[in-house]
């Protein structure tokens, strides 16, 4: 549920481009064949008529009661469709597997003096880094430069 909610909140890819094949209805506006249009993930995983409090970091969003009332076309990380990231459940599995070995034996906290600046590229990064302070949680517990 984090990890969603976190891929919404930051989205990583923050846009994608598709060239229409025919004419493409939107709303009364129609776009004509062979146009490219850029497909704003970032601004619709942020759209308030899409999400509520659509800025607030809210994991519940993602809970098994609640997943189903999501329109899987307003939650577009990986994209969607025949060209969507191929990488999908690899990076999910990863994600997953390094917040355990990382949690599990540190526990990490914000510098309160850093302030982290969202750069929101192609790719959305920090532009000044994300600055941590990250403790051990078993004291004198040493780490191995092969873990
Ligand atoms: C959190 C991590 C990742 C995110 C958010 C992500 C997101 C995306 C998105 C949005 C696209 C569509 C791009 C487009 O249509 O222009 C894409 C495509 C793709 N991704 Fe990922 N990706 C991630 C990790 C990975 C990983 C780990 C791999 C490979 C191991 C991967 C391989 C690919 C490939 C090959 C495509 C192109 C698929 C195609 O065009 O048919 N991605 N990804």
């Amino acid at each position: 549920m984090c990890i969603k909610e976190s891929l919404r909140l930051h989205s990583i890819v923050s846009f994608i481009t598709r060239n229409t094949e025919q004419n493409f209805k939107v709303l009364d506006k129609t776009i004509p064949r062979d146009t490219m249009t850029t497909i704003l993930i970032y601004g619709l995983h942020h759209n308030p008529s899409v999400w509520e409090d659509s800025l607030e970091f809210r994991p519940e969003r993602f809970s098994p009661e609640n997943i189903d009332k999501i329109n899987p076309f307003a939650y577009i990380p990986f994209s969607a469709g025949p060209r969507n990231c191929i990488g999908q459940n690899f990076a999910m599995h990863e994600i997953k597997v390094l917040l355990v070995k990382i949690l599990n034996r540190f526990h990490l906290e914000l510098d309160p003096n850093h302030d982290v600046k969202k750069f929101a590229g192609v790719v959305t990064r920090a532009e000044n880094g994300i600055r941590m302070k990250a403790k051990l949680r078993i004291p004198g517990q040493c780490i191995h430069e092969s873990d």
